[in-house]
């Protein structure tokens, strides 16, 4: 899933889903996953796009519709950076208006091959105004936080109240991540 999106859409834990059920085929991946906020459970329905530009013109029509995009980098892959920002503007073409974006910069465990320091993903996710993390699909770290995050403002954007303070991602995700150990490059 580096240097591409992973779409997200909910359903209530409870409720019909919104969204159609999960059917994978060669290109895209889908998994549901629960998550409970605040003692409910929300559903996210998961794709994982390939990041091939061949794919491109067939993701579009599965982001469209999504509700939150997770765009991942590998910190040890210079080009998945690199193509977070045509990620970025295809997104700003093709997905809806007020999509949640995460920027994740995945592989966090591989410190000794980095290439891509962490204060780089921040200025690009402060740059476009996306919370940012580095995760680790190998240890886990900050990924469950990912999607907890995500799934606590799409719940909360569905249930708020006209006097309710609003929850902000970001702060959220600056409050709850944790930072790689080590950092033996640059
Ligand atoms: N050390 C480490 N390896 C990882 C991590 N995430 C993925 N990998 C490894 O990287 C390789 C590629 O992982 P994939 O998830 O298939 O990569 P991908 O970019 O999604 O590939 P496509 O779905 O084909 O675009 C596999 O060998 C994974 O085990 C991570 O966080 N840490």
């Amino acid at each position: 899933m580096t240097g591409t999106p992973g779409a997200a859409t909910t359903g209530d834990g409870e409720a019909p889903e919104r969204s159609p059920p999960c059917s994978p085929n060669y290109d895209l991946t889908c998994k549901n996953k629960v998550v409970t906020v605040d003692g409910a459970r929300v559903k996210l329905q998961i794709w994982d796009t390939a990041g091939q530009e061949r794919f491109r013109s067939v993701t579009h029509a599965y982001y469209r519709d999504a509700q939150a995009l997770l765009l991942l980098y590998d910190i040890t892959n210079k080009s998945s950076f690199d193509n977070i920002r045509a990620w970025l503007t295809e997104i700003h073409e093709y997905a809806q208006r007020d999509v949640v974006i995460m920027l994740l910069g995945n592989k966090a465990d591989v410190s000794s091959e980095r290439v891509i320091r962490s204060e780089d993903g921040e200025t690009l996710a402060r740059e476009y105004g996306v919370p940012f993390m580095e995760t680790s699909a190998k240890t886990g770290m900050n990924v469950e936080l990912a999607f907890l995050a995500i799934a606590k403002e799409l719940k909360y954007r569905a249930g708020r109240q006209p006097d309710e303070p609003s929850f902000q991602i970001r702060d959220y995700v600056e409050s709850q991540k944790k930072r790689p150990s080590c950092c033996s490059f640059v």
